[in-house]
């Protein structure tokens, strides 16, 4: 620990609770999975300094208020089952007329009606069905309005993998394989959403009706292969119901996406064909801003070797991973973890469970206040343990805590290397939207860029005093060696 006093100057200001209660949990993978809703802040959709952009339209012109009409070119309009027999100027941004699904529902004051229906774009970035209700597709159309003027277009398909190779893998099917050596950091690919489709369309309308729906999202995207092709079974087999192939797709190759706080399950066709590994190459980052994802190696990648993501949370042990694989995606992984033998998986799971008791003892050690054990703690067993087993996608969270524990501790050097650390991690990989760390990379800015004008400032103070004491130095080295 440095010994340089602590000041109130350089607080990261986060602390309504208090280091303890700040220590990170294991990240989640944005892998193929159903989500974790968390609301997001304005932030996630849009920059800060940009609160004026379209947003909130829901239900603004069911009203027929004026005054709200006159904001229609900015805010969509709500388009429901009603607006189909409606011209297609209507619908825009939308290319194809609603095709909805609902169900009344019933409370003791009034029935309203639940609706999901079919919002397809077909030229923005490859196409894009999405399965919403009225309401929240209205928002939906916001982002996409607003990417199109901003964001690039899509690159064709054969520019978009420079990097990779989709080949064969023995025991997994199809995989993504590095056709040169990459290093840590490198944003491998960006893929656009063909289907987005809410999580909660599958318990509100009937089987039939969803596989309906999903049938016609694919079928209206410009290449309903970039759907229907990663199905496994190629062709719906006869007298198999229509639809169940898209289902089949979605429930085995889509990822958590959260836009404006509703869940979603994303389709990526190029992402899709990344297998799982329980320590895996690379993560996965959905950008809320325009719908897409990109893939980022988290270590360097060898030439040939397979990129991997982790479709199950980190940190769980062989057994864990094996059933929750099976149940959720219905296949037994073949990664190298899993395939190392009986011994390795042993030693891997002892580190893991060595890391729930290490995450204990460092709390109680900081309910005591003894900082100094906390941190040794961390820093000689812990962070080594994450990293062995890649418990995390990057340190950028376990940075962050020890640069808190510094400060507490006083340590304000250290805490500053940390949070600099801290938020190159940060920025280099980003944060899944259901990570409870997340949105520090502002408050990490705040405080490295405190910490360097403070170190800056000490270090003319001491140039100062050296400036001061230099002319008798100097005198004191003319004399000496005026005397030799
Ligand atoms: C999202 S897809 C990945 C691409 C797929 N291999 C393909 O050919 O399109 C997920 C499927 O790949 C296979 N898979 C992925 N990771 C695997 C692993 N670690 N072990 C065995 N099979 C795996 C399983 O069949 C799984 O259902």
């Amino acid at each position: 620990a440095d010994t340089s006093s602590s000041s109130t100057e350089l607080q990261i200001p986060r602390t309504a609770s208090s280091p303890t209660q700040t220590l990170p949990v294991a990240s989640r993978s944005s892998g193929p999975n159903i989500p974790h809703v968390k609301r997001p802040t304005t932030k996630d959709i849009y920059d800060d300094d940009d609160l004026t952009s379209p947003r909130l339209c829901r239900n603004d012109n069911k009203s027929g208020d004026t005054l709200l009409r006159i904001f229609r070119d900015q805010c969509p309009r709500l388009i429901d089952s009603t607006s189909k027999h409606l011209p297609p100027s209507y619908w825009s941004p939308w290319t194809h007329p609603p095709a909805c699904a609902g169900i009344n529902l019933t409370d003791a004051a009034k029935t309203s009606k639940l609706e999901f229906c079919i919002f397809t774009h077909a030229h923005y970035r490859g196409g894009i069905s999405i399965v919403a209700t009225p309401e929240t597709a209205s928002d939906l159309a916001s982002i996409i309005d607003k990417a199109s003027i901003s964001g690039p277009s899509m690159p064709p398909p054969t520019d978009r993998l420079p990097l990779l190779d989709v080949q064969e893998v023995p025991g997994k099917g199809l995989g993504v394989i590095a056709k040169e050596a990459i290093p840590r950091g490198t944003v491998l690919l960006r893929d656009n959403a063909r289907v987005l489709a809410d999580v909660r369309f599958p318990q509100h309308i009937r089987r039939a009706q969803g596989q309906a729906l999903l049938q016609k999202a694919s079928g209206r995207l410009p290449v309903p292969d970039d759907v229907r092709g990663l199905s496994r079974s190629v062709k719906a087999k006869p007298g198999e119901a229509r639809g169940l192939l898209e289902e089949n797709v979605l429930s085995t190759n889509s990822f958590a996406a959260t836009v404006d706080g509703v869940a979603y399950m994303a389709l990526f066709p190029e992402i899709a064909r990344i297998n799982h590994a329980c320590n895996p190459t690379a993560l996965t980052r959905f950008n809320v801003k325009d719908l897409t994802q990109k893939v980022i190696a988290f270590r360097d990648i060898e030439l040939g070797e397979e990129i991997t993501i982790s479709y199950t949370d980190f940190g769980l042990t062989h057994e864990e991973r094996q059933e929750k694989l099976l149940r959720r995606w219905g296949f037994s992984c073949t990664c190298d973890l899993c395939s190392g033998g009986a011994e390795a998986t042993a030693a891997s799971d002892a580190r893991r469970r060595r890391v729930t008791g290490l995450r204990n003892e460092v709390v109680g050690h900081l309910q005591k206040g003894k900082f100094a054990v906390a941190i040794s703690a961390y820093e000689n067993e812990l962070l080594d343990l994450v990293r062995t087993e890649h418990l995390a996608e990057h340190m950028g969270e376990h940075y962050e805590v020890l640069a808190r524990l510094h400060l507490a501790a006083g340590n304000q050097t250290t805490a500053g290397v940390y949070a600099q650390r801290a938020l190159d991690e940060l920025e280099t990989f980003g944060t899944t939207d259901t990570q409870s760390a997340a949105g520090s990379v502002q408050e990490l800015r705040a405080f490295v860029k405190a910490f360097k004008a403070q170190e800056k400032l000490l270090k003319s103070k001491t140039n100062t005093v050296r400036e001061k004491t230099a002319p008798n130095s100097r005198k004191e080295t003319a004399n000496e060696i005026g005397r030799h």
